[in-house]
């Protein structure tokens, strides 16, 4: 997937100015930055919810501002708050939607991929009416692996979740990458990156002020690194 040079204005205020993005089969990839640096814009333009003013998407070689829904059935979304149906079953709600997306699921490829997304065995056939925000999420990340798409993107998926089952959804998205997903991630969870992404980003107000790959820095470098951008 690669954003090139992408553009959005809403009025007057600038959302992104030149972003140019590029991320490889099996990556993950932070896009940090504080409220209002365009994060959850630079998601709904890959989803085709937003045109861009300028620049270039493609996802999965497809041209996602000329094609967005040949894009779009490329991707997996998981949004930051995850609707169920209340009074189904993570199972079922696995099934309805997989099933809104094309693909029937068995039980026993409904259960492994919620093993997979870190739900609890015991939660598969409770009423998702239940459930907490972490259980929510990581029945929100099955429906996006169902897929089977090239892209995920998720915003904020770890907002609100205590550490366990934050720590569980990170292996659910590096799950995600290790059947071959680009994955991009909007995060404000600092100490989690390094767990779950090869590179992280930078934005504010629009623009990105810096990538860095992940592996030589620990969770306080990056955080030191994002204080320090920010007060450039
Ligand atoms: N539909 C819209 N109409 C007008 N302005 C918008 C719209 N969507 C976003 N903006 C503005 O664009 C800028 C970027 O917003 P965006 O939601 O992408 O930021 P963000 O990084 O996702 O922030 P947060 O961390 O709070 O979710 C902000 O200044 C916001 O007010």
């Amino acid at each position: 997937m690669r954003l090139d040079s992408v553009r959005k204005r809403f009025g007057e205020r600038c959302a992104l100015e030149s972003l140019s993005l590029a991320l490889a089969p099996g990556e993950v990839y932070a896009l940090l930055g504080p409220n209002g640096a365009g994060k959850t814009t630079t998601l709904n333009l890959i989803l085709g919810f937003l045109r861009p003013d300028a620049g270039r998407i493609e996802v999965a070689g497809i041209d996602a501002v000329a094609d967005p829904l040949g894009a779009r059935a490329r991707i997996a979304y998981l949004p930051e708050t995850v609707m169920l149906h209340p009074t189904l079953s993570a199972i079922e709600n696995l099934g309805y939607f997989a099933l809104l997306g094309g693909r029937r699921l068995d039980d026993a490829q409904a259960r492994a991929l919620l093993n997979e997304a870190g739900l609890q065995e015991e939660a598969h056939a409770r009423r998702a009416g239940g459930y907490s925000k972490g259980m929510r999420q990581k029945v929100g990340l099955a429906i996006a692996l169902a897929k089977d798409a090239r892209v995920l993107l998720l915003d904020e998926p770890t907002s609100g979740l205590d550490a366990s089952a934050a720590n569980d959804l990170s292996h659910g998205v590096r799950a995600a990458a290790q059947r071959g997903m680009a994955v991009l991630m909007a995060t404000h969870d600092l100490y989690r990156v390094k767990d779950v992404a090869q590179r992280l980003g930078i934005l504010r107000d629009g623009r990105l002020l810096l990538e860095q790959r992940t592996d030589r820095l620990s969770a306080a470098q990056i955080e030191a690194l994002y204080l320090e951008q920010l007060s450039r």
